[in-house]
Parts: structure tokens; sequence; C-alpha cells
């Protein structure tokens, strides 16, 4: 039994390694790991799952590639450490003049180029919008700044003198916000050194020009609870640290910040950042027209608020009495009084002492808070000065790039939110952050799937085929009416009773029971609800939940600074006839929650971004501990399902990501239908094709027909599953092409088999081309050739002929000297002849003979002697002309002898292409020629058979005299 227990569990081992490697092999097969990083695009990874995303990014991230687009959306991966070149002016420049900016690689500067070429375009929605989102540390306010950048760079292109005056007036003041909103509204965090602590939307408004005309900026949800309150850790808003450690010696003494001193809201003072620039802050502040006393009056404020901080209260010892002060906090009382322009004892008042209001007279009573009121009430002060003044700066902010509205024609907006939160503890700050998140998605997923579920369907195709979850029911539950949690949240302040968390959580539960997105933690203790959110289930805390929303500001507190002789105070808290009564109305006065403003504010936002054509750059922190090249892939992949990008890309992959107009489609790929063969379809298609075309627009309808069929027979030839896709309607059959009404849609492997086949096309296209043209250029060729080669035949008959003619004539010169001297000789000859004859005859007994001249004599004897000399002539005729006097002599001497010596002569070159002579005593004298080079030299001008060049001529002329 063992034994068969084992051998099962070999089985099934072999079994799972053989699954595991096949799997392996599908992978391999399906995506080459090692180009992944070359998909600019998630949704083209193949397949695409989560975990081939994941490897992508990975994979990109370690090659320095930290923009990937996925879908309509771009994924930004946090370096953690600058990247030369990255974001230069020059980078910038190649964006914004590249033809097509989307086929460059993928970055923010492509979507920023692409929007700005959107309202360039004019095609509605004019307007833009970019919405940058994720985690804390992953990198939105950077992406913003860098996109502001580039705005500003554009923008500064324009080339009217008055117009750059304005543009880098409003560029430089829209840049200079950035230090000024992060001075205030960034602090250190656990997660990131430079964390915003609030959210914006940044206008950027354009002129008809499309030049920067102007700006506003709009903040929400500033975490004021950091002025009195800091995480382990972490730390105040960097302004605090700047004015302690930047602040002159005289500025110490003004704003009595003494070096060294301890203040218990600026812990891990000793940290120091590159955030902690005082310098930076005030130029840029002076930049936004804030002027150097109303600075000097911020920071006076500012560490007002660090000595208020330094305030302690004790128990009292009679508990109808104040709380005391702890001796060594008196004097930071005093200061901060001091500083606050507020006397000391109405703002100790309003620190210790609660006025309430009751019965029908409205009489007015007081009582001593108890410690803990005290301390809340300190930190509600300064919570509420802080928050005051940050919304005051943004005001002057906004003053200093405002323009008339009727100056611009068109924005750009930068929405930098805060990423979707998730703690071990969550409370009202998590809701509405996560409210806003879930906000935004519903507006991607109103855009994104929305939109194209609307043009399938527009286009008759079925939208069954993509299952995805709308979170209307997730915002229901937090924001719907009547019954939602922030209406009972509401309902809960309204009602001003003290808050009862178990109660509350009872009452939440049984409201909304039937929101399948509802549910609640059991086994904690704590009151508390869970909501399912489209990015994972939060838990959210009940316990302050209802202060936190009522966000109470105690009048006596406000009354005390709006009593302050403060310009600044008086300007954050202006006295108004409701202000004044406040205090005895404050318990009628319809409270208006944190929740409900933060819902008033973000359902503007949402108009706004609603009537904006959306792009989402979706930043993603690679590791939380901020180290540079450290990808971790879970805590990607949490962050990719928290910003709707799993969704997204199993979207794209699913549906038709390539929509083409018809129009568009065949003027493309007409050249696939003209390739193919011929065929009674095509002719019939074409007909109505070209008819449609003649017709022009009269024929809307019958046009799209007309095109429709073109289409269909284009894809026939190229795709083979079309025909499902177009029998059905929808995506049945798994074709990944549909035709519609005015769009073909088709998935991207139908786009690349077109492409493919275009490309094909066009090869076979230009390689006939190709033949075309050599065939032209080859015959026209060979005409030149043989054009130049007659010519060149005539030329060099020309020049035989000429050769042959002078050698001739030179011929019958020695021909004729020769002949004269024969004859000479013979007669000399004869003459000695004669004389020995009449010698002999002079005998006694002799006959008499009388001399004759050599002609007169018997023929055939002279003849002799001429052959016996002919020789000579030839030597002497072939003798080198060039050699002269006595060595010409000698040649011809030994060419004689040679010729007396042996019966035949020596071969021997004498130039003029004769390389020897043979004389033949007897019978006839050969002539070599070395064949000459040139082609035609050889050819005799003459065809007749008697023409026999050179010596050969003389020869037989001379073997004519000869005896046969
Ligand atoms: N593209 C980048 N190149 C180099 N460093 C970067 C880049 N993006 C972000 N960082 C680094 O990451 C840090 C965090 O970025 P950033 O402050 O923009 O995050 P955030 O998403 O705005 O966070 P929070 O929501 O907390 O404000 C930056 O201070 C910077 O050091």
């Amino acid at each position: 039994m063992p034994k068969q227990e084992n051998g099962q569990k070999e089985d099934s081992i072999i079994q799972n390694d053989l699954s595991e490697s096949f799997e392996e092999e599908v992978r391999a097969f399906l995506s080459d790991e090692e180009k992944l990083h070359l998909f600019d695009d998630l949704t083209k990874v193949n397949p695409v799952t989560t975990t081939t995303v994941l490897k992508c990014l990975q994979a990109r991230y370690t090659v320095n590639l930290f923009y990937t687009n996925a879908g309509c959306s771009l994924v930004a991966l946090n370096p953690f450490q600058p990247i030369s070149c990255l974001y230069s002016p020059e980078l910038m420049r190649e964006y914004h003049v590249a033809l097509r900016p989307q086929d460059l690689k993928p970055h923010i500067f492509a979507v920023a180029e692409q929007t700005y070429r959107n309202v360039q375009s004019q095609l509605d929605p004019v307007n833009q919008s970019i919405i940058v989102s994720g985690e804390s540390g992953a990198g939105k306010t950077w992406t913003s700044r860098c996109l502001m950048k580039f705005y500003a760079s554009v923008a500064a292109s324009v080339i009217s003198p008055k117009g750059n005056e304005t543009v880098e007036r409003i560029e430089k003041r829209v840049l200079d916000s950035n230090p000024v909103m992060e001075a205030f509204g960034n602090a250190c965090t656990l997660r990131n050194n430079n964390s915003s602590r609030f959210g914006k939307y940044i206008q950027l408004q354009l002129d008809r020009f499309h030049h920067l005309s102007s700006a506003s900026i709009q903040t929400f949800l500033l975490e004021k609870t950091r002025v009195a309150y800091q995480a382990p850790n972490e730390r105040n808003f960097h302004i605090f640290y700047q004015i302690t450690k930047g602040a002159t010696a005289e500025e110490r003494l003004e704003w009595n910040l003494p070096e060294g001193a301890d203040y218990r809201w600026l812990p891990n003072s000793e940290r120091n950042l590159d955030e902690d620039c005082f310098e930076v802050t005030r130029d840029a502040m002076f930049h936004l027209g804030i002027d150097c006393s109303t600075q000097n009056n911020i920071f006076k404020v500012l560490s007002g608020l660090l000595h208020l901080g330094n305030v302690q209260f004790s128990n009292p010892v009679d508990e109808s009495q104040p709380c005391e002060l702890e001796d060594k906090t008196k004097d930071f009382v005093k200061t901060a009084g001091d500083l606050l322009k507020i006397p000391v004892e109405e703002l100790l008042e309003s620190l210790r002492i609660r006025t309430i209001t009751a019965g029908k007279q409205q009489q007015v009573f007081k009582k001593p808070c108890s410690r803990a009121e005290c301390e809340t009430r300190r930190d509600c002060l300064a919570k509420v000065i802080y928050a005051r003044l940050f919304e005051w700066l943004v005001l002057v902010i906004n003053e200093s790039i405002y323009a008339d509205p009727s100056v611009w024609t068109s924005f750009i907006g930068l929405l930098d939110v805060y990423g979707f939160e998730a703690f071990p503890e969550n409370n009202l700050e998590q809701l509405c952050i996560n409210y806003a998140n879930e906000k935004l998605q519903q507006h991607f997923v109103a855009h994104y799937l929305k939109a194209q579920q609307e043009e399938y369907a527009a286009e008759g195709l079925q939208w069954s085929f993509i299952n995805y979850q709308d979170n209307q029911n997730c915002l229901d539950l937090i924001e719907g009416s009547p019954l939602s949690i922030f209406s009972l949240l509401n309902e809960e302040c309204r009602l001003n009773r003290s808050s009862n968390t178990d109660l509350f959580q009872t009452r939440i539960e049984k409201a909304l029971s039937n929101n399948q997105c509802l549910s609640r933690n059991k086994f904690s203790k704590k009151p508390n609800f869970i909501i399912s959110h489209y990015a994972g289930k939060v838990c959210y805390q009940l316990a302050a939940m209802v202060e936190k929303n009522k966000d109470p500001i105690p009048p006596e507190l406000v009354h005390v600074l709006q009593n302050s002789k403060d310009p600044l105070l008086q300007k954050l808290f202006p006295m108004t006839e409701r202000n004044q009564n406040s205090i005895k109305t404050q318990n009628r006065a319809a409270v208006v929650t944190v929740v409900s403003k933060f819902k008033g504010s973000l359902e503007h936002l949402m108009q706004i971004l609603n009537s904006t054509t959306p792009h989402y750059i979706r930043c993603i922190k690679p590791n939380a501990d901020c180290k540079a090249m450290t990808f971790k892939r879970e805590e990607v992949l949490s962050q990719l399902q928290a910003c709707g990008i799993v969704e997204a890309i199993t979207i794209s992959a699913a549906g038709f990501p390539i929509r083409i107009p018809f129009q568009s489609f065949t003027e493309r790929y007409e050249i696939l239908r003209k390739s193919r063969g011929p065929n009674k379809n095509r002719v019939c298609d074409k007909s109505s094709y070209h008819t449609a075309e003649k017709k022009g627009e009269t024929l809307v309808a019958g046009d799209d027909k007309a095109s429709r069929s073109v289409v269909s027979e284009i894809l026939q030839n190229v795709v083979t599953e079309q025909t499902t896709a177009e029998q059905t309607g929808n995506r049945a059959g798994n074709a990944s092409v549909y035709c519609g009404k005015t769009k073909v849609f088709m998935g991207n492997s139908v786009l690349e088999q077109l492409e493919a086949r275009r490309a094909e096309v066009l090869n076979e296209k230009a390689f006939c081309i190709q033949c075309c043209w050599r065939k032209f250029k080859q015959k026209k060729l060979v005409k030149e050739r043989w054009s130049a080669t007659v010519i060149q035949a005539a030329i060099r008959s020309w020049l035989a002929k000429n050769r042959f003619q002078r050698m001739r004539r030179a011929a019958n010169v020695i021909k004729h000297s020769w002949r004269k001297w024969k004859a000479k000789m013979a007669a000399l000859a004869a003459a000695e002849l004669d004389e020995g004859d009449e010698k002999a005859f002079l005998v006694p007994g002799a006959p008499v003979i009388s001399a004759k001249p050599p002609c007169s004599l018997d023929t055939s004897w002279p003849l002799h002697a001429i052959i016996q000399f002919w020789p000579l002539g030839l030597v002497l005729a072939a003798a080198p002309v060039t050699v002269r006097g006595l060595r010409r002599d000698l040649s011809l001497l030994a060419s004689l002898r040679v010729r007396q010596g042996s019966d035949c002569c020596r071969v021997e070159s004498f130039g003029c292409g004769i390389t020897s002579i043979r004389a033949l005593p007897q019978g006839s004298i050969k002539f070599h020629c070395k064949k000459s080079p040139l082609h035609y030299a050889n050819v005799s001008p003459h065809t007749d058979a008697c023409s026999v060049t050179g010596f050969n001529q003389i020869l037989l002329d001379r073997k004519k005299l000869l005896p046969t």
C-alpha cells in the first residue's frame, strides 16, 4: 500500500512537471520574455494577464523605461532617482515638434502634447483634462510639475514680444505657485518625504492662439490636523521647518524663534530635507505678489502657532475653575498672544471657557472646559488659522495668475489627487479620499468603458462580451440619497447629540443592509463598517468620525480671532454680521459638514471633468521604501488594481481596441482589394462603390453601404474569420473584426494582418515598378553600346585602311627602287659578261658578240638574278627605320649573312606590328602579324578575295613574275 501511494505521488509529480513545462513552453511561445520590455502598450502583451503585464512593466523598469501605455492611460513608474535627459527642454521640444508624438516612446510629454494638439484642433470637447493619480509617493506631484513645465515651455514659443511678456509672467507665476503650495501643503510622511497633504486641480487657460494666458488653482481637503498632530516619524508642514531653520537673526528676534528652541509641533526637525529651503519659498511668494511685509506677517502668525503648540494645560484643583497652565508654558501663551496680536487673557479664556446659550431667553452661560477640551480647542485654533491661511494663499495665487474669462478660450486641467488609501485604521479622511477615487474611477469607467459600449451599440455590435462592474453601487452607498453613509453622518451632526458609535454602527447597518458593498468586521471590538471599493475592501473606524465630520470651530475661537489686531488674521477672519451673532445662533445654524463640503467641491470638479476630454496618468510606486530601481511585484499589482489599470487592460484586450472609419479604411487598404485576382463579385462591388463615389453626398446611406461592401471585400481577402462577426453582429466565434455601420472594429491581430498584407502588396508593386524600370534601362544601355560599337568600328576600319594604304605606298616605293636597282645590277652584270665574252671571243677563233642592254637579254637569266637579290630587298625594307648609319649597315649585313648562311630567315621583331620575316627563296614569304587590341584592326576594309595586305601582296605580285 505505501508503495502504491509512493507510485501515485511520483506519477502526480511527473504530471505536474509536465504540465508546468508545457505551460512554460506555451508562455514562451506567446510572449518572448526577452523582448517584453519592447511592448509600449500593456494591452498588447500576449496574453494580457496581470502576470505578463507585471513582467512587462518590470522588464521596462530594469532598462530605464518608466512610461508605458495602457490603452487610454499612461502608466508612470517612479524611478526614485533623477534620470538625466528624461525631462530636458530638448526632449520637450522633440515631443512638441514631432509629427505624431504618440509614435514616440510613451512619455508624459506625449500625453501633454496630444492634449495640447486636441485644443489646437478645436474638436469638441475642446477643453482637456489630465488626471494624475496614484498612491502617496508614486510621483503625482513630480508629474504635474513636469507637465506644467512642458506647457510653460510650449507657451514660451510665442512670437509677439508683448504676448511673450504676458506668457512669461504667467508661466513664471504658475511655476512659482508650486514651491509655495508645496511649502504650505506638503509634509514629510512615512511614505513620501514631500507628500502633498491636499488635492489640487490646476487649470491652464489658453487664449485663441493657444498660448498660456492665465491659470487657476482649486484645492481639496487639506490635512489641517497635521498642524497640531504628526504621526510618529512624520513631520509638520514644510513651512514650519523652513522658518525655524532659514530665518535671519533679526527675523528670529521679531518672530520669537530663538535658535535651537524646541517646539512640540515640530518633530524630527533635525532631519534636513531639500524641501526645507526657505529662500525658494520666499522668492516664489514675492513673484506671486506677496510682498515682504505680508510675508513677514505670515511667518509671524506661523511662529505664533508653534508657540501655541507648546501651551499645555493641567487639571484644576477645583473643577468649577478653568484649567491651570503648566508653569513652563506660561511664556508660550504670552508669546503666542503677542505674535497673533490677541490679548493673552482673551486667548486663554477662549481656550479654557465654553459659552453656552440656552433657554428661551437665550441665556448665556460660561463653563470651564476640561483639560482635554482645552487641548482640543488649542489644536482647533491652530488648525483653523492654518486652514484659512492656506485658503487665503490659494486665493492670492489665483489672483496673481487670473485673467478675465473673455481673455481665454480653452483650458487644460491638471488634477493631482491622492490615490486610494487602505490603512489598518481608516477614518473620515480615508473615506473622503476613497470616495474621490471612486468618483474618478466612475469617470474613467464612464469615459472609457461606457464610451466603448455606446460606440459599439451605435454601430450595431452587441455589448455582451465585456463584463465590467460599474461602481455605482459603491457610490450609492457612500453618497446616495436619501440614505447613505454621508447622509447618516450628516444627520448625526445635525442632531447634535453626543455620539454613540455603537448605535451609529447599528443605524448604518439597518439603513444600508441591502447594499452589497457594505459589510462589517465582526471580529473587531471597535465599531466599524467595511466598504467594498473597486480597488478592494476598506474597514473604517467609526470612533470620532461624527466629530471629524462636524469639524466644529468653537465660536469663542472665531470671536477671538476676529478681534485680533493682526492685519493678516483680520483678513482671514473678517468680522461679519453673522459672525457677530454666531455665538448666540450656533446651535440653530445649519451645520456645513466636512463630507458635504467635500462632496460639493468634488461634484463641481466632476462637472468640469465631464465637460472635457480626459487623459489619465497612473503613477505607480515600485516599492514602499522609495528605493531606486527596486521593483516589487505585489506592491505594483495592488496599485494597478487600485487605479483601475487591470480592469482597463482586460477590457481593452477583450474589446475592439481599433476602430477605423470606412473612408480611412478604404483609403489605406484599397490596394488589397485591387490586388485580388479577377472575380465576378469584385466587378459588382466595384461598380457599386464607384457609383456611390460618383453620386457623392446625395447618397450618404448608399455611400456607407458601398463603402461597407468594399470594406467587407478587403476583409474577406485578408481576414478569414470576418464573416462570422458580420453575420452574428457580435463577438461570437472569436471573430476579432467587425464591420459596423460606419466603422470597422478590430483587434490588434487583424490590424497586423492587414498591415502585413498591405506591406506585401506594396512590395510586389514596388518590385514590378523596379522590373519595368530595369528593363527600360537595360534596353537603353544595349542601344547605346551598339551605337558606340558601330562608331568605334567605323573609326577603326578607317584607321586600318589608312595604315594599309600607307604601307602599300611604302611597299610600292621599295618595289620601285628595288626594280630600278635590280635592273641596274642586271645591266652591270650583263656588261661584265659582255666584257668577258668579248675577251673570250677575242681569243683567236672566238665569235664577237656585241654588247646588249640587259633588257634585251633572254628573259630567263635576269629574272634569276632578281630572285637572287629579292631577299636583300626584303632586308632593306624590313630594316629598322629608326636605326641609322653604321648600325643600319651592320644590321643589313647581319640579315644578309643569315640569308646566306641558311635557307630561311631568323625570326626578329621590327616593330610596327611586324614580329618576324621568314623568307622562302623559292617560294613565298609569310607575314606574322600580332593581333591588334583594336577589334577592327584585323579586318580589311576591302572584302574581295584578292585583297591581301602588306608584303604578301608584294610577294604575290612577285610570284606572278616567277616562272612556274
Ligand atoms: N519621474 C521621476 N523621476 C525621479 N524621481 C521621481 C520621479 N517621480 C517621483 N520621483 C521621486 O519620488 C518622490 C515622490 O514623488 P511625488 O512627491 O511626486 O509623489 P506623490 O504621488 O505626489 O505623493 P503624495 O501623494 O504623497 O504627494 C519625489 O520626491 C521624487 O524624489
